[in-house]
C-alpha cells in the first residue's frame, strides 16, 4: 500500500479512537499495521495467536492483543523523512533529582544487605507537548531509529505507547530462537571506541547467565556470541547474542514466561528484584520494561521485544520512561545522568511538537 494512503489511514482511525498498531523490524524499510475494527480489548494468556501482543512489567500471564482476525492488515515502503537531532534539554525539578538519587541510595543499600547483586531502577519524565499529531510521531519515530525495533500501538483503554528499543526478549522461528544479553551503558561519541569497565561487564554478565540458566532447560542447544559493543542511538550497550533450538514441547508462552523479566530491565535474583522494584520505585511502570511484538501463525514465530526507550503520549503529555542496572559499584550521579542520557531517545522524537 501506499505509504501516505497508510498514514491517512492510521490518522483516521486514531481520530475514531479505534485500536492499532503500527511497527517496523530493525533495518526494515516496511512498516506493518494492524488496524482493528472494533474496540475491544482483547485479553489473551496464551501466546499462540496471530496477532500483536502488549504485556506489562508486572505480567502475570496476561497479555493485550491486537488479533489479526480482527484487523485490516496492511503493509507498506516507509517514506524517510529528512531529520537532524540535536540534544534536547528539558527543565529538571530539583526534587525530581533528590527524589531519584534517594531511591539510588537506597537500593544500594538494598544490594549491600544481601538481598540481591542487581535491581534495574527507573523514574517516569512527563514532558509537555505543544502540538501532538501522529503523522509528526510515525514520520519522526520511524525516521531517527531505523536500527532499532520501532512501534506505535493505541487501545483507547491502554493509550497511545510507542517506542524505539535495541532489545530483543526472543525471536523464534520455528523451534529456532535467538535472543540477547543487553546492558552497560554509555555514550556514543563520534566514533570514539568504547571502553567497559568491570561494573558494566559484571551487570551484562549477570545477565548473560540468568538468560542461560532459563534456557538451558528448554533448549535441545545453544549457542553464545563473543560480547560487543552496540549502538543504540546516542548510547551504547554491551550485547550478547544468544540462539539456539529449542525442545519440541517448549511454547512460546512459555520461553517468554522464564525470560521475562530478565536481569536488564528487573534485576538478580528476579523475584527478589520484581518485588523490591514494585515496593519502591514509586510510580507504575505499565508497559515499560514490558514486552510487546508480532505473533505469527499459532506461536510458531514471533519477534517478541523489551519495551524500551519508549514513551506513553495522553492529552498532550508525553510520559518517557528511563531508568538502569544498580549494583554494588553504582553511582547516584551518575545513574541520575545516564537516565538523562537515555530519555535522550524519545526527547528527538518529540522535537518537533516541543
Ligand atoms: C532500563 C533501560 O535499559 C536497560 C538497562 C541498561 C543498563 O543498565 O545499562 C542497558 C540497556 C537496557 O537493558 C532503559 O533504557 O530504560
Amino acid at each position: 500500500m501506499d505509504f501516505n494512503l497508510l498514514l491517512e489511514k492510521i490518522s483516521n482511525h486514531y481520530l475514531k479512537k479505534l485500536p492499532f498498531v503500527v511497527y517496523s523490524k530493525p533495518n526494515s524499510k516496511n512498516l506493518s499495521a494492524l488496524l482493528q475494527k472494533d474496540d475491544f480489548l482483547h485479553e489473551i494468556k496464551e501466546l499462540n495467536k496471530a496477532g500483536f501482543v502488549l504485556s506489562p512489567f508486572n505480567y502475570h500471564n496476561s497479555s493485550f492483543f491486537i488479533p489479526e482476525i480482527e484487523s485490516e492488515i496492511y503493509i507498506s515502503e516507509f517514506v524517510k523523512e529528512p531529520f537532524t537531532t540535536e540534544v534536547t534539554s528539558v527543565l529538571n525539578d530539583e526534587n525530581e533529582e533528590d527524589y531519584y538519587i534517594k531511591l539510588l541510595e537506597n537500593t544500594i543499600e538494598a544490594i549491600k544487605n544481601n538481598t540481591a547483586s542487581k535491581i534495574v531502577i527507573s523514574r517516569p519524565k512527563d514532558i509537555q507537548l505543544q502540538n501532538f499529531s501522529i503523522d509528526k510521531l510515525l514520520n519522526r519515530l520511524f525516521s531517527t531509529y531505523p536500527t532499532a525495533f520501532r512501534y506505535i500501538w493505541f487501545h483507547p483503554r491502554t493509550g497511545l505507547w510507542c517506542g524505539a528499543t535495541p532489545e530483543t526478549l526472543v525471536n523464534l522461528d520455528d523451534n529456532m530462537f535467538s535472543t540477547m544479553a543487553l546492558a552497560g551503558t554509555q555514550p556514543y561519541i563520534n566514533n570514539e571506541p568504547a571502553t567497559w569497565r568491570p561494573k558494566e561487564q559484571d551487570e551484562q554478565q549477570q545477565v548473560t547467565n540468568m538468560i542461560l540458566d532459563k534456557l538451558k532447560p528448554a533448549a535441545s542447544s545453544l549457542e553464545i556470541s563473543k560480547t560487543y559493543t552496540h549502538r543504540a542511538g546516542s548510547l551504547l550497550h554491551l550485547r550478547t547474542d544468544i540462539r539456539g533450538k529449542l525442545n519440541n514441547n517448549t511454547t512460546l508462552t512459555a520461553i517468554a514466561s522464564a525470560l521475562h523479566p530478565t536481569p536488564a530491565v528487573g534485576g538478580n535474583p528476579k523475584e527478589i528484584a520484581q518485588k523490591f522494584i514494585l515496593e519502591n520505585e514509586g510510580y507504575n511502570r505499565e508497559f515499560y520494561t514490558g514486552f510487546f511484538g508480532p505473533i505469527f501463525n499459532n506461536g510458531t514465530s514471533a519477534n517478541l521485544m523489551v519495551n524500551l526507550r519508549c514513551m506513553k503520549i495522553e492529552d498532550d503529555v508525553a510520559r518517557i520512561f528511563v531508568g538502569g542496572g544498580i549494583t554494588l559499584e553504582s553511582n547516584p550521579k551518575e545513574e541520575w545522568q545516564e537516565t538523562q542520557n537515555k530519555m535522550q531517545t524519545m526527547l528527538q522524537v518529540l522535537q518537533p511538537m516541543l
